[in-house]
């Protein structure tokens, strides 16, 4: 059966608007936001990545999929906030982030909050990004089942009102497997795979770079911790999962992260592939969501 989503927050039935700051969405009336379920209602899956452009590409990619013949340039709905991108390609909304589970959790706080006042039903939310490979080839699709932090724990770490607030950091289970039947075709020419995912806070010294501004460790420290990483099975390291699997476990709102890698950590730190490279490893995901949401809607 499905369902709407119900957000653990007592103090939101208190208010009787709501102004999505970054979306620039205003619910002027929370009781009655018949407005906002015209407009969003039929959302079932929320796509996000970190850039805007990206969020535009996968816009028009799935406009094929969802076979929708429209030809013209996909409108954004958050353009006056200057800080993320929104799109609705029917029932999907796609979403920029930024970098780094501190600006991903702002627009995820109002995507959700949007979700619970459209009345969405039974929604996901896939975030479809890059990242960095433990011991896979580049251009390998990653879809995390365990997000460890920094720590290399299996949790997400949050200071609020002072205090060290750790919550649990993972994927269900059934979209994940959902999402990976749709992966690993003779066709594709690269492989699918479940992995747990290392996410920091600091693209250099958080993922044990060597190369960033400040390093205060040699390369075989790096190594070392790289290999502890692989030992506890993660083979991709980004900045958003431990986040984004805990908010949304909270909130009760399905979630996934299905990222391609653009370097192989243990053999450098540099991405050195090409912008047309990335670009392509970039439409891997879009394949396997593509597939996915094409699954969800029976076209
Ligand atoms: O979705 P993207 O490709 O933006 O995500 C990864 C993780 C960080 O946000 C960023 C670092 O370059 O790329
Ligand atoms: O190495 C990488 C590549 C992409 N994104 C990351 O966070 N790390």
């Amino acid at each position: 059966m499905s369902k709407g989503v119900e957000l653990k927050n007592p103090n939101l039935k208190n208010m009787s608007s709501d102004y999505l700051y970054h979306l620039t969405i205003n619910v002027a009336n929370t009781v009655d936001a018949s407005d906002i379920q015209q407009q969003f209602g039929d959302v079932k899956v929320v796509c996000m990545g970190g850039t805007s452009s990206r969020m535009r590409d996968l816009a028009l990619y799935l406009r094929n999929v969802l076979g929708n013949s429209d030809t013209s340039e996909p409108i954004d709905l958050a353009a006056g906030g200057h800080r993320y991108a929104l799109f609705k390609e029917g029932p999907v909304l796609l979403a920029s982030h930024g970098v780094g589970s501190s600006t991903a959790s702002v627009v995820l706080h109002e995507l959700l909050k949007l979700l619970k006042y459209a009345k969405c039903q039974d929604p996901v939310i896939i975030r479809i990004g890059t990242c960095g490979g433990v011991g896979v080839a580049p251009g390998t699709v990653v879809v995390t089942k365990n997000a460890f932090n920094g720590y290399l724990r299996n949790e997400h770490e949050i200071p609020i009102l002072g205090k060290r607030v750790v919550r649990p950091a993972y994927f269900p289970e059934q979209v994940i497997q959902d999402i990976l039947k749709h992966g690993n075709r003779s066709e594709d020419g690269f492989d699918t795979i479940i992995a747990n995912t290392m996410s920091t806070d600091c693209f250099y010294e958080g993922q044990g770079r060597i190369d960033g501004a400040v390093c205060e460790y040699d390369d075989a420290a790096k190594l070392e911790f790289l290999k502890e990483c692989h030992k506890l099975g993660i083979r991709n390291i980004e900045m958003e999962a431990t986040m984004l699997s805990s908010l949304t476990l909270q909130a009760g709102v399905k979630a996934a992260d299905i990222c391609v890698t653009i370097v192989n950590r243990l053999n450098g730190d540099q991405v050195e592939i090409t912008p047309e490279t990335k670009k392509a490893f970039e439409q891997r995901p879009f394949l396997i969501v593509g597939r996915y949401i094409q699954g969800l809607f029976g076209k």
